[in-house]
């Protein structure tokens, strides 16, 4: 798995990314890394943001605020979700459009809670609609909103303007030259821990105490062990976790591994699955075991184990990662084929036409979708096998929910025995909140992955203040808008629409087989 090792030692790569080298991943990605390095220093440079993070979080506390509602999308939260999970500290993270999840959201104490808006662009639609709304509700309850909102975004971002405007309670810039998906330990992941109460301090101090080995042009680098290895010849890095202690640091990977790696054709497909999991059994996927700090290697074959403290793995993963996509020969730090799915959306939202009708109608299942084999099928079970029929032997399917992730909480639990009955690795994401984490990666990654988006009709829709549209419009423009970019990437997507949601159970029993 190592065969890559030895150059990067030689080309004195990990050196050369801690002194912030943007010549690392090639000409044609040199002004993007030049302007997108400044995360390889943050366990040192994000340390100015504690004095009025503690100040901030006193001052909360003693007024009896202390349920912080998150809200943004993709990096810009994941890495707070991550750290709150592993340091068992509540935190209520508002990534969806669903307006079931939107309006439950709003429902828990608003006397005690801060809203926390995270955006490095300050102009991700998703935020903005979710700000708005949590702000309204704020109204509604006799609470001056800008109270109770702690904005975090780049300096010079319109969400800055719009902070500094309004005169909210508190407001973190973060570097405009941290890249989003390695913004893990940056203002982004901090202010929201921190308010909730973790010892954030904790988690820097610990990424500091491998900083320096992360850097060096050794062998035993375990940043270029890991990057070489995942940029080796299997595609499909299979992460389970073996009791780590780190909650939820897959979703972290995932999005970080995706993003950064999935583009020009190429890149690391991750695949979220509980151990010994079907996907394994592919020659083509990487066992990759994230462990406890004090687990015995006791595994045999080709395994991947890493451990490590929770500052330590956030820093050590970036590396790692920023390794493997010089190796691919992909810039790490953008994102070309994101951009086409918002457009999509956009388009949609400010179009009048109903949009094309549905391939056919089965029982109260709408199937939508490209594909020409659809036109001679009339129920789902159909529709489903054509989709399955187009995975390749190197494919993946891709099943992406635009469903209320709390009210469908077994719905992944499909991902297992598909794995199984097609023999190939399965992913399960929820929309719109994986078109900001593996949405990159499906489009723009390798050709070879088939797509089942699932959409439901809301028997309550909910508005969006100041926005000429609700949630339920937006997010299924969003699911349409995705579904349309990635059939013109060329990829086959089949697109179910339950109009009742008791269909869930039918469909996951189906996918299952
Ligand atoms: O932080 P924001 O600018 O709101 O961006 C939120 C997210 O948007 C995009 O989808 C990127 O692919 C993500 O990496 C990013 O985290």
């Amino acid at each position: 798995m190592s065969a890559l090792l030895p150059t990067q030692v030689e080309d004195h790569v990990a050196s050369r990314l801690g002194a912030g080298d943007p010549t690392l991943w090639g000409p044609a990605a040199e002004a993007d890394a030049a302007s997108h390095l400044g995360w390889t220093a943050l366990h040192e440079t994000a340390r100015r943001h504690l004095e009025p993070l503690e100040e901030l979080f006193v001052d909360l506390r003693g007024e009896g605020v202390n349920r912080v509602v998150l809200v943004g999308m993709g990096g810009a939260t994941l890495a707070a979700q991550v750290i709150c999970a592993t340091y068992g500290v509540p935190l209520v993270t508002l990534d969806s459009t669903s307006p079931d999840r939107v309006r439950a959201a709003l429902a828990g104490d608003l006397r005690s809670t801060v809203m926390v808006v995270a955006s490095k662009s300050g102009s991700t639609i998703e935020t903005e609609a979710l700000r708005a709304a949590v702000e309204s509700a704020f109204t509604g309850a006799g609470i001056d909103p800008r109270r109770r909102m702690v904005v975090v975004t780049d300096a010079g971002s319109p969400l800055e303007a719009a902070a500094r405007a309004k005169g909210c309670r508190g407001l973190f810039l973060e570097d405009p030259s941290v890249g989003g998906r390695f913004s893990a330990l940056s203002a982004f992941g901090l202010v929201p821990a921190a308010l909730a109460g973790v010892p954030v301090l904790e988690v820097l101090d610990e990424a500091a105490a491998v900083a320096e080995s992360l850097e060096e042009d050794d062998r035993a680098n375990p940043a270029l062990v890991l990057g070489a290895a995942l940029a080796g010849r299997r595609r499909f890095l299979v992460v389970s976790d073996h009791g780590s202690g780190i909650v939820g640091l897959g979703d972290w990977i995932e999005h970080l591994v995706g993003g950064a790696t999935g583009k020009g054709g190429k890149g690391v497909v991750p695949v979220l699955a509980a151990p010994q999991a079907p996907d394994l059994g592919q020659p083509d996927a990487i066992d990759c075991r994230l462990v406890s700090l004090s687990a015995d290697d006791d595994a045999e074959g080709p395994v991947l184990t890493v451990s490590g403290t929770l500052g330590a793995l956030l820093l050590l993963w970036e590396h790692a990662v920023a390794v493997t996509a010089r190796l691919l020969g992909v810039d790490p730090f953008d994102e070309p084929d994101v951009e086409s799915s918002r457009t999509a959306a956009r388009d949609l939202l400010e179009s009048d036409s109903p949009g094309p009708a549905p391939a056919f109608v089965d029982d109260g299942i709408e199937a939508y979708g490209t594909l020409a084999e659809l036109s001679a099928v009339t129920t789902v079970h159909e529709a489903l096998q054509t989709l399955e029929e187009c995975l390749g032997s190197d494919g993946y399917l891709a099943v992406l929910a635009y469903l209320d992730r709390e009210a469908n909480p077994s719905l992944p639990g499909a991902r297992r025995a598909l794995a199984q009955r097609l023999a190939r690795p399965v992913t399960f994401g929820w929309g719109p909140r994986y078109l900001h984490s593996t949405g990159q990666l499906h489009k723009g990654g390798p050709a070879s992955g088939v797509f089942l988006l699932l959409t439901a009709d809301f028997s309550e829709d909910l508005a969006i203040p100041g926005l000429p549209f609700t949630f339920g419009r937006l997010i299924h423009a969003q699911a349409a808008g995705d579904a349309r970019s990635l059939s013109e990437a060329g990829r086959p997507v089949l697109r179910l629409n339950l109009t009742d949601r008791t269909q869930v159970a039918r469909v996951a029993a189906l996918l299952e087989g």
